[in-house]
């Protein structure tokens, strides 16, 4: 077992700023969105809904027609296309290797060529030696142990359940990534440093879509908070992580009220989630 650090409700209000007067949608940071794909279309609208309810200043997404479609149709917010961007979102709902069509091959490619940090999730697992930038994955136990498969750290999935907090460490000092290791309680390890701990969720967060949406918060965060990261790396990275897996889990929390949820009320119920958090942390929103 490894040490680990317990993050709690005021940890994550102390990583939240609400916007002051001289913000504008660039400066709360753009997050490009590289997610979804023909076969997962609903991955794309999820990881979206996320960043959005969660304060990024604008989102450009980049994927197939259908995706795309649902994209905007919900959110006509959503700017589509390559552009200038803070960060990148990549791979919820996107196939592996094996199964990636040219277009995917190129959109990956350019999320992690960008220069800019990258949260990388399910279908971009494999793609993260291309990264130029630092790169947060948030994997869950099998899709940590195919990420490990080729490294010197290989783990089978229940050897990574049974010791969550000390495979997300060793993953992290492998594969040189922040690791977001999601389960009942979610691990987040940065290259050499103490893992954090994050359980402030209900067991209802276990359905399908959750982790897309958990995806698209973090991603508003890695957006809007470059300056931390350019400042403290990926100890920065690890904190933003793991305030995203608290609000993910205090939204879960506020949605179900003891009973079942849907991912999207996990997503819908993140704005009130963060403003509870900036009143609680003393800085009370605008
Ligand atoms: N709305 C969307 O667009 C959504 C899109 N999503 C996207 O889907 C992608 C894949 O994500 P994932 O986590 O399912 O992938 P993965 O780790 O390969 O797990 C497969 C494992 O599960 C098991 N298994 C399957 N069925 C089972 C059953 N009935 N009962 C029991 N076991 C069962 C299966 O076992 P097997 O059948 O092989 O024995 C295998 O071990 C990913 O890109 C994600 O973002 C999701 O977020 C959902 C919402
Ligand atoms: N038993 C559980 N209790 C609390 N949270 C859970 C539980 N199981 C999963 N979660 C959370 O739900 C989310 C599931 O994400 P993921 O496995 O990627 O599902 P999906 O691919 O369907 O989005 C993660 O944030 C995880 O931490």
């Amino acid at each position: 077992m490894t040490a680990e650090r317990v993050w709690t409700a005021d940890d994550a209000a102390r990583m939240l700023r609400a916007p002051v007067a001289g913000d504008d949608k660039y400066t709360r940071g753009v997050l490009g969105v590289a997610t979804g794909s023909e076969a997962f279309p609903g991955a794309a609208v999820l990881g979206v809904e996320g960043a959005i309810r969660a304060g990024a200043g604008m989102v450009r997404y980049l994927g197939p027609a259908t995706p795309t479609g649902l994209v905007l149709h919900r959110r006509p917010e959503v700017v589509l296309g390559e552009g200038r961007v803070q960060a990148w979102l990549v791979g919820s709902g996107m196939p592996g290797a094996a199964d990636r069509t040219q277009t995917d091959q190129q959109r990956v490619g350019l999320a992690f060529n960008d220069g800019v940090p990258v949260v990388a999730d399910a279908g971009a697992l494999d793609r993260i030696d291309a990264a130029t930038a630092p790169v947060v994955i948030t994997p869950h136990y099998r899709e940590l142990e195919r990420a490990l498969d080729r490294s010197s750290a290989a783990l089978t999935a229940a050897e990574i359940a049974a010791d969550a907090s000390t495979a997300a460490a060793r993953a992290a000092e492998a594969l040189g990534v922040t690791v977001l290791l999601k389960g009942a309680t979610t691990y987040v390890a940065a290259p050499g440093a103490e893992p954090i701990s994050v359980a402030l969720g209900t067991h209802w967060l276990a359905t399908a879509g959750s982790g897309d949406v958990l995806g698209g918060i973090l991603g508003a965060f890695v957006a809007g908070g470059t300056d931390l990261i350019g400042q403290r790396g990926h100890d920065a990275l690890a904190e933003l992580a793991a305030t995203a897996a608290a609000v993910h889990g205090l939204a879960g929390v506020a949605a179900s009220a003891g009973g079942p949820i849907a991912a999207l009320d996990i997503a819908h119920a993140v704005p009130a989630v963060i403003a509870g958090l900036l009143r609680g942390g003393g800085n009370p929103p605008r």
